[in-house]
């Protein structure tokens, strides 16, 4: 154990409201033991009121190493379970979350901000990762090939690639982390998990779960602390074989780098800028409401939120007038009184708001809507619609992530096609119309790893979620999610 850190039980303050304050954990876990600080910290505040909800230990580069010593000793006995031995603590898990639902969602909006219906929906959805690859650790298939040599037998195997490292950011803090680290687990790796300071506690509630439902000592490690720290000396150690992470371009590209040197395999799930295309021959009332789900959930800090709103010329003023209304009915505050937005989660959130505005202002954009921080707290910004934002803005190219929605008309495909394409970011594509041959060739044409037609919510353990270009490498979820936590091996038998 490091230098730095003591065996102690750390606890935060009751969360009112908790029914198993045990949940609540303000401690690290590695080793299948609970790693509290003596004396560094990392402060957790609800960003709904800046109330300081507890702290959780903030762990050195040595405790880092030593929960990668952990991941090791216990990958040989994980990987060797059977298959069904390892589903059977994952469906174990995700009976436990499934049965905490109430108390996790509680812990999430408190230390992330969102409003508890949508806290409640991210715990179903971080729990369906954990089901379907409980069903999925069942099925390590072997491919059988055809041999292409005479008196030879060939095979093709997936083996569990060794320890992971899993990096989670703060604004789906339980989904992220189990779409990966189920999947890993699935595989028969080992993990290392590094959840985001600003939202700890949603992770070491999981931790605390895996924990009861018999997850062996150190095959689930949640190291808690300051990213660099934690995470430098997981990017250098050759004995972490993949490396997933979700956040910034930023910040994937500079572990792309870091991880050059040990020549990891690399899981990328970054930013997006998603366009959000509406075709005259649209049905409006279905674009509209769609819009709103793809611009403000999670008050708009999401990957996959709608960055730039393109409309058809014939339909342009109606959908600004009607997504305009519909915006200005949506209720702001904290997400315990679970209204429809929450605050930001931090400071540097709100002034990003305020720089896309003031700039799509100043080439000419109008404000529709909002536009300023709302009087529900300093961390709380107004839903905001901008229209006419000319294509140079600032939002048009950088993500706003928040409930900022730019506007901008078009008169043509190719050209709107053209439009979206012209990013850097490739994550998914919102498309209304109903002409089924438009849908195949804008849905062909559009540089995105989803395509979302006519619907907004198309997520899933089943699907592969993922980026084109710099919004990522891989795929999470599906069998391809299992995958990337696996390598492959030929082997080739002669038969005499
Ligand atoms: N794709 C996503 O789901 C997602 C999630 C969160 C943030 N973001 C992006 O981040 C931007 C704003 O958030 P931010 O300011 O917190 O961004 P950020 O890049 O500083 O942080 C994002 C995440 O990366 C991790 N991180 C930061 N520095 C790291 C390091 N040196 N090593 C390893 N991990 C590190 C943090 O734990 C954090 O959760 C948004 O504009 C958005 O692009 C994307
Ligand atoms: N909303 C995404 C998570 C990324 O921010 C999802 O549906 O998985």
């Amino acid at each position: 154990m490091p230098a730095s850190a003591s065996r102690t039980d750390h606890r935060a303050d009751p969360i009112a409201g908790l029914d198993d304050q045990d949940l609540f954990c303000a401690a690290a876990f590695i080793d299948g033991r609970r790693i509290g600080a003596d004396t560094d910290v990392i402060e957790v505040t609800d960003p709904a009121t800046g109330q300081l909800i507890g702290t959780v230990p903030a762990l050195d580069g040595a405790a880092s190493t030593s929960a990668v010593d952990a991941a090791a000793k216990a990958f040989p006995a994980w990987s060797g379970l059977l298959p069904q031995e390892r589903s059977a603590i994952l469906r174990r898990w995700f009976e436990a979350i499934r049965a905490a639902r109430e108390d996790l969602a509680l812990i999430m909006t408190r230390e992330q901000g969102k409003p508890l219906s949508e806290a409640r929906g991210e715990i179903d959805y971080a729990a369906s990762f954990v089901e379907f690859y409980a069903e999925e650790a069942k099925r390590p298939n072997i491919e059988s090939v055809t041999s292409h040599l005479a008196d030879a037998e060939v095979e093709v195997w997936r083996e569990p690639s060794g320890v992971a490292a899993l990096i989670t950011p703060w604004n789906f803090p339980s989904a992220m982390l189990t779409r990966k680290a189920a999947a890993a687990l699935a595989a028969g790796c080992t993990c290392v998990a590094h959840p985001s300071g600003e939202t700890p506690f949603s992770a070491t509630a999981l931790a605390v779960l895996a924990d009861r439902a018999g997850m062996p000592p150190g095959v689930f490690n949640v190291v808690t602390g300051r990213a660099a720290e934690v995470v430098e000396p997981w990017t250098e150690d050759p004995r972490v074989r993949v490396l997933s992470f979700t956040g910034s371009t930023e910040i994937g590209r500079l572990l792309y780098r870091q991880s050059a040197g040990t020549m990891k395999r690399l899981v990328m799930e970054l930013g997006g800028l998603a366009p959000f295309i509406v075709f005259a021959d649209a049905d409006l009332d279905q674009a509209v409401e769609e819009a709103i789900k793809a611009k403000f959930a999670t008050s708009g800090q999401d990957c996959l939120g709608a960055n730039r709103f393109f409309v058809e010329r014939p339909l342009y003023d109606e959908f600004c007038r009607r997504f305009a209304a519909a915006t200005s009915a949506l209720r702001v505050g904290p997400g315990i009184q679970d209204l429809d937005i929450g605050p930001l989660m931090n400071q540097r959130a709100v002034a990003k708001q305020h720089q896309h505005v003031e700039d799509a202002l100043a080439r000419g954009a109008k404000c529709l809507v909002g536009g300023k921080v709302h009087a529900a707290g300093p961390l709380f910004f107004a839903p905001t619609v901008l229209a006419d934002v000319s294509d140079d803005s600032l939002i048009m190219h950088e993500e706003t992530f928040g409930p900022v929605a730019a506007i901008a008309p078009f008169d043509d495909e190719a050209a709107v096609i053209a439009r979206a394409n012209d990013t850097e970011y490739g994550l998914i594509a919102y498309l209304h119309t109903n002409d089924p041959r438009r849908i195949y060739r804008a849905s062909r044409a559009l540089q995105f790893g989803m395509v979302a037609v006519n619907r907004t919510k198309v997520t899933g353990p089943p699907i592969p979620f993922g980026g084109m270009k710099q919004s990522g490498l891989g795929r999470e979820g599906a069998r391809l999610g299992m995958e990337a936590f696996t390598e492959v091996k030929y082997v080739c038998r002669d038969w005499h």
